[in-house]
């Protein structure tokens, strides 16, 4: 007995819809019928379908049909739940359809099934199979077309959207004029980008990809060996973690990470990127932080070096002590709970020649040195880590486009040279040639103090991959995988309001997850 092939790989591909098109042209020039694939697509989408609704009890399903592909998708899944014994209520409000999906109405409609025009008469069904449009929306919906969306939505009833909610662009995830509001969305083949945009999150629902065999062969010969958008799945994110250690190893092969962090007024933030750097396993950690507050991190931080500095009148690192140099670490994280006053703190830091993460007032006080310059002038690799407002201040001429995450992510890091990471729902990392999107994350992250301890966990990370030479930008995505997980874990045992930033740190540590990681272990 065969079980259909486990093909976590391509879990890992995103694609905008002209990738997609030119993937879908390699298997239709192979040889592939057309009519074949749909039919076989659409077959998976039925055991989808029935998978979501068998649990309720359903006697009519109305089916949204469009002129395109997607549209005929939706027919063959009407026919065979109508064979299944369903009531299937059809509506195209279109005149004029693909040749291939006009053949399908042909032969339902010979089956006794009526065609609507009027949407209305979806009105009493149970559930509704969105099938308008999928990667072939090119404009907005508008007019009756809009007003029937609107209505279906307003109907608040089970939609399951085939390969995209309608109305959703492929790319960017806006709303073209109206988009239906899925409950589900089954993705075909390979996830789109829009699965991965903050703009599309409230209208995907629940979304699951179909997969339906498209050789890896076909998918490589378009992205490349290195695709333009790739998705972090626990598989990549864990390949990259320093697990499992050398036997033989000691300390300092593991990694000399300076956390510079804090002031009178924000003490907290040096705690917490410093437990998150605890959690990483780095092997040394020292954090500078200005002398009033150097007791308190002793105590809170036992195994780490504190390094009091002078500080300003009101209460920031005013430099680092005397004698004090940068060279002996192996990576830097730098920002969180800074205030403004340190401004000739981060400058000096900007100039050294070590890898550096930036985040929070060390962004900040960046947005106001020529951002652009200063980073592409660095001698080492920066990570920069912005949420959309500390974004917009560092790349004002992208704001206009900040709704389209992926892409002004991939354009700031292309300009500036550095890596970035662009926090949101959905994490984007922008790195010289891919975008990493993070597609599992949890609301209970929004909360002040969780970027900080991204901050430390990705700063101990770092450090023990500068000093084995390995890839920055891999290292990156586990980082955020890691502490999304660990979120995700922390909302379900303690609800989505219980994971303050001290609970998080506590979850990259007792997180069930890790013990997966224990299979890497020694024998
Ligand atoms: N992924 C695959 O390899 C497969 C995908 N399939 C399905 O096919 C659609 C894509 O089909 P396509 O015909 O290219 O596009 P659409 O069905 O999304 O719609 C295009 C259709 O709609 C017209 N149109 C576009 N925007 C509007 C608008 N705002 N108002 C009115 N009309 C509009 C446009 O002119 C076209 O006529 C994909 O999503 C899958 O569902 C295959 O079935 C299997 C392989
Ligand atoms: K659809």
């Amino acid at each position: 007995m065969f079980t259909r092939q486990n093909r976590t790989e391509i879990q890992h591909f995103v694609v905008t819809a002209k990738q997609m098109q030119a993937i879908e042209s390699r298997i239709f020039d192979a040889g592939m019928p057309v009519a074949a694939l749909m039919e076989k697509v659409a077959g998976r989408i039925t055991e989808g379908i029935l998978s979501k609704i068998k649990s309720i009890s359903v006697t009519s399903i109305g089916v949204l049909v469009g002129p395109g592909h997607n549209g005929g998708d939706a027919l063959v899944v009407a026919r065979e739940l109508h064979f299944l014994g369903y009531s299937v209520v059809i509506c195209c409000p279109f005149s004029k359809q693909k040749e291939l999906t006009q053949s399908h109405f042909k032969y339902i409609t010979s089956l006794g099934i009526s065609i609507n025009k009027n949407m209305e008469s979806l009105q009493h069904c149970e559930v509704i199979i969105d099938g308008m449009f999928g990667f072939g929306l090119e404009r907005p919906i508008t007019d009756e077309l809009a007003e029937g969306v609107n209505q279906i939505n307003a109907g608040n009833k089970q939609i399951l959207s085939i390969d995209l909610p309608s109305g959703i662009h492929t790319d960017t995830g806006e709303v073209l004029g109206t988009a239906i509001h899925a409950t589900y969305t089954f993705c075909l083949g390979l996830w789109k980008l829009a699965f991965l945009q903050d703009s599309a999150l409230d209208y995907l629902g629940e979304v699951e990809l179909i997969d339906f065999d498209i050789p890896l062969a076909d998918i490589e010969a378009i992205l490349g060996q290195t695709p333009e958008f790739r998705r972090i799945t626990p598989e990549n994110a864990m390949a990259d973690l320093p697990l499992p250690r050398p036997l033989a190893t000691h300390k300092y092969k593991n990694g000399n990470l300076l956390i510079v962090a804090g002031s009178h007024r924000y003490t907290g933030a040096a705690i917490l990127a410093g437990l998150g750097a605890r959690a990483s396993g780095v092997g040394m950690l020292s954090i500078a932080v200005p002398n009033s507050i150097k007791p308190l991190l002793s105590t809170q931080l036992p195994e780490a070096l504190i390094i009091g500095c002078p500080e300003t009148e009101d209460g920031a690192i005013l430099d680092f002590p005397s004698n004090f140099s940068l060279d002996q670490f192996d990576a830097i994280a730098c920002g969180p709970g800074l205030t403004q006053s340190a401004t000739t703190l981060v400058q000096l830091i900007l100039e050294c020649n070590r890898p550096l993460i930036l985040d929070a007032d060390g962004l900040n006080i960046l947005a106001q040195l020529n951002p652009i310059l200063t980073l592409s002038q660095r001698q080492a690799a920066t990570i920069i880590t912005p949420h959309p407002g500390e974004f917009k201040r560092l790349f004002p001429e992208l704001a206009e486009e900040l709704s389209n995450h992926v892409f002004v992510t991939q354009k700031a890091a292309q300009q500036s040279q550095s890596i970035v990471v662009l926090k949101g729902a959905k994490v984007c990392i922008g790195t010289a040639n891919t975008v990493w999107i993070n597609p599992e994350s949890t609301p209970a992250l929004a909360r002040g103090g969780s970027g900080d301890v991204l901050t430390g966990l990705l700063g101990g990370l770092l450090a023990a991959v500068v000093l084995n030479q390995t890839p920055i930008d891999a290292i990156v995505k586990t980082a955020v995988w890691w502490h999304a997980q660990a979120g995700i874990q922390a909302a379900k045992d303690k609800t989505e309001l219980g994971v303050d930033a001290l609970t998080l740190t506590q979850y990259l540590n007792l997180n069930p997850i890790q013990s997966r990681f224990l299979n890497k272990s020694h024998p």
